[in-house]
């Protein structure tokens, strides 16, 4: 199998391919070569093993805009050059060079599967966030540093009073309360004082790492909103919302933890070192010759731990989006019975989560026996080495009481290092996920540039020579060439083979991707030149086969279409739309909430509230699509008389499939193979005898007219 992994559109087709025989003259373990199908890309193989050794297949559309366009990905080059009969491939993988030759063979198939390369993480981009949580930051620093340094403190002067009770014991002389009262007050000012500075810093920065959540959240979910459709035809949504969920909530921990820990473990460990070669250097010196090996060991263990954990996250989002797709299309689920299905495959993810882990818990597990075993025979270590010295009469009891402490703080300074390595490594790839969209610039920016005519609308819509690939399939062309004019104030209807590319052409005028190649004009104007939210906002009413309120009132919904309209331009809009009479029967009216995605509500009364919602913005241009298609007779009688009323006096772009809908349209267009083969009147395209008069026998005979 292969995989083609993109960093933006995915492809995702079993396509024609062709194979590659590559030939090299040298071995070279390609693992990823370069392509760019349309946008950035990297081909891989999966089959184990020297991969220019073996059968190279792709989509042969896809190598051939490869050809046209390659860009080199860190530490991999290539470069395709496509003849008539032969594929000629060099590429320069981490230094080896492997050239490879391939014939071409248009009938293997082959699976291709979008994946993402790995995000960056963007240091400047986290500036950004920081940028207004500066001074906060830096009093937390400071505070974190204030409790570090008073830890550092700490053993010396528990030494102090260790010193004053063996002295006592030893001597028996003098006002042990006296004496002690001093060194012990000392020592609980400092404790108070640490405990202040602890308190400070913690309030500090877990108000810094909220807000920086909270901003990199708003700017992902502005990013994500601003991205163009073809984008979300790529990403899972379970994996979008991931991103602004766990990923930040990630981040912000690592974040909140490296200040604080990091900080205190870093100055601790400098500190308490400095402390214990005061102390004793020669008992220093023993635990320099023991601890770096505990920490290499430490540090082995804690990377195989960190896989362990990056796996357990992927597993984990895996398994939400599973959830995420189940729940949000639950309605599907139930009908088709497949719950039990749904469930085993959210249970196979959750199981894989869960054995991963496990093997995670098992392996901290080990690590913190094995670090408890180790610290503990340091200590041992210590007190016997110390017990020597004190005999001996190079340290007081009270020394080595300092330097046990001081030891432990490092050993502690030490281990936390050592997780935190882990956790930051998790914030960095979290982070960098993160910024990954925050950066992402849509190819069909919804502000900025686009011009408003000062002119009113005519509403003339001309498709000038349109060819289209959706970016998600690139090798297919759905439109070629296509002309088609929309006069103005006149309906149009297209009609045409299920999957002939009908609701592309309705995508293509509200700009949710953009063509090939060709133009579309609005009133002589090309499209792209003009603002997208005003010719979406303003512009362009759009109603489709299955219409999705939003879980808020009935008002809110119809007030989608224009923020700004007063109660009774949304009563105005639901008369238009034949909607206001069974509103105004539920119990709370215009103020009914109808429930997620719009559950509540019968397909005509959803598809009447979508009518008044396009109706709403009076918009030049209608575009409905299939919009009575999913109705009963009864509820498209209602909608099909609300739809007559809303299309008066504006330009209409009809997309059917039950023709007896558009027989009365000013000029109705037969779609096949991504042209338009026929234009003219019901009576006209009946009296041609061409595909029209087919598709209405079909249909005929199918019952449907
Ligand atoms: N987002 C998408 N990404 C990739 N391919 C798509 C996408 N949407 C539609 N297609 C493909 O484009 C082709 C045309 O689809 P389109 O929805 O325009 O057809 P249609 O004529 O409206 O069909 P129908 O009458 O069944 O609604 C189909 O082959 C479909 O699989």
């Amino acid at each position: 199998m292969f995989q083609i992994l993109c960093s933006k559109a995915s492809i995702a087709a079993p396509v024609r391919s062709l194979s590659l025989y590559p030939r090299c003259n040298k071995t070279a373990n390609i693992s990823r070569w370069y392509i760019s199908p349309g946008s950035n890309g990297y081909c891989s193989s999966q089959q184990p093993g020297n991969a220019v050794s073996r059968i190279w297949s792709l989509t042969q559309r896809a190598l051939r805009q490869s050809a046209t366009r390659t860009s080199k990905p860190p530490g991999v080059a290539l470069k395709f050059i496509l003849g008539p009969a032969v594929l000629t491939v060099s590429a320069r993988l981490f230094c080896h060079i492997a050239y490879c030759e391939a014939d071409v063979n248009n009938n293997t198939p082959v699976e291709v599967v979008a994946k993402s390369p790995a995000p960056e993480f963007k240091w400047h981009i986290l500036w950004e966030f920081v940028k207004p949580q500066l001074f906060a930051l830096i009093g937390a620093v400071v505070l974190a540093f204030g409790a570090a340094i008073l830890n550092i403190q700490i053993p010396l002067m528990l030494g102090d009073l260790v010193n004053v009770v063996a002295r006592y014991l030893r001597e028996h002389t003098g006002n042990y309360a006296h004496e002690i009262r001093g060194p012990a007050l000392k020592l609980l000012g400092l404790y108070g004082i640490q405990g202040l500075l602890t308190t400070g810093y913690i309030i500090l920065l877990s108000r810094v790492g909220e807000r920086v959540a909270a901003d990199m959240r708003k700017t992902l979910f502005a990013s994500l909103l601003r991205q163009d459709v073809a984008f979300f035809d790529a990403n899972k949504t379970g994996q979008l919302v991931n991103r602004l969920t766990a990923d930040i909530q990630e981040f912000k921990s690592s974040f909140k933890l490296v200040i604080s820990q990091g900080l205190r473990s870093i100055t601790q460990t400098v500190g308490c070192f400095i402390s214990l070669y005061i102390i004793s250097p020669k008992l220093t010196g023993l635990t320099v010759v023991v601890l770096p090996c505990l920490v290499g060991a430490g540090a082995l263990i804690g990377s195989f731990l960190r896989k362990l954990s990056r796996m357990a996250q992927e597993q984990v989002a895996k398994a939400t989006g599973v959830a995420d797709e189940a729940l949000g299309n639950v309605r599907t689920v139930k009908a088709f019975a497949m719950e039990e299905r749904e469930l085993q495959l959210y249970a196979y993810e959750v199981d894989k989560s869960c054995e991963i882990n496990e093997n995670l818990g098992a392996g901290i597990a080990v690590f913190q026996g094995l670090s408890n075993i180790a610290l503990n025979c340091i200590v041992l270590g210590t007190i016997f080495a110390g017990g020597t010295l004190i005999s001996s009469n190079e340290l007081s009891p009270g020394d080595l009481m300092s330097f046990l402490v001081a030891s432990q703080t490092v050993q502690r300074s030490l281990a936390s290092i050592s997780i935190l390595f882990g956790q930051v490594v998790r914030g960095i790839s979290s982070g960098a996920r993160v910024f990954e969209y925050l950066t992402l610039e849509p190819t069909i920016p919804l502000a900025g540039g686009g011009r408003i005519p000062y002119h009113s609308l005519m509403g003339r819509v001309d498709f000038m020579n349109i060819s289209f690939s959706y970016p998600t399939r690139p090798g297919h062309q759905i439109l070629k060439k296509l002309n088609l004019t929309l006069p103005p104030s006149k309906t149009v209807a297209i009609v045409g083979e299920s999957g002939g590319g009908k609701s592309t052409v309705a995508s293509l005028l509200e700009r949710f991707y953009d063509p090939t190649s060709g133009v579309i004009m609005l009133d002589g104007l090309d499209i792209r030149t003009l603002d997208l939210s005003w010719l979406r906002g303003q512009v362009i009413g759009f109603i489709n086969q299955e219409p999705v309120l939003f879980g808020s009132s009935i008002m809110e919904n119809i007030r989608f279409g224009k923020p700004e309209a007063t109660d009774a331009e949304v009563i105005n809009a639901a008369k238009q739309a034949n909607a206001h009479r069974f509103i105004t029967g539920f119990p709370d009216g215009y103020n009914t909430v109808v429930g997620e995605r719009g559950v509540t509500l019968s397909g005509g009364q959803k598809q009447r509230i979508a009518i008044a919602r396009a109706l709403i913005k009076n918009p030049s241009i209608l575009v409905l699509d299939e919009a009575t298609s999913a109705l009963d007779a009864e509820s498209e009688r209602v909608v099909q008389e609300a739809l007559d009323r809303a299309t008066k006096g504006r330009t209409v772009l009809i997309i059917a499939h039950r023709l007896s809908t558009i027989q009365g349209a000013d000029l109705i267009c037969v779609m096949s193979n991504g042209r338009i083969v026929e234009a003219g009147t019901h009576l006209e395209l009946l009296s041609k005898g061409g595909l029209y008069s087919d598709l209405i026998r079909r249909q005929r005979a199918e019952g449907q007219q």
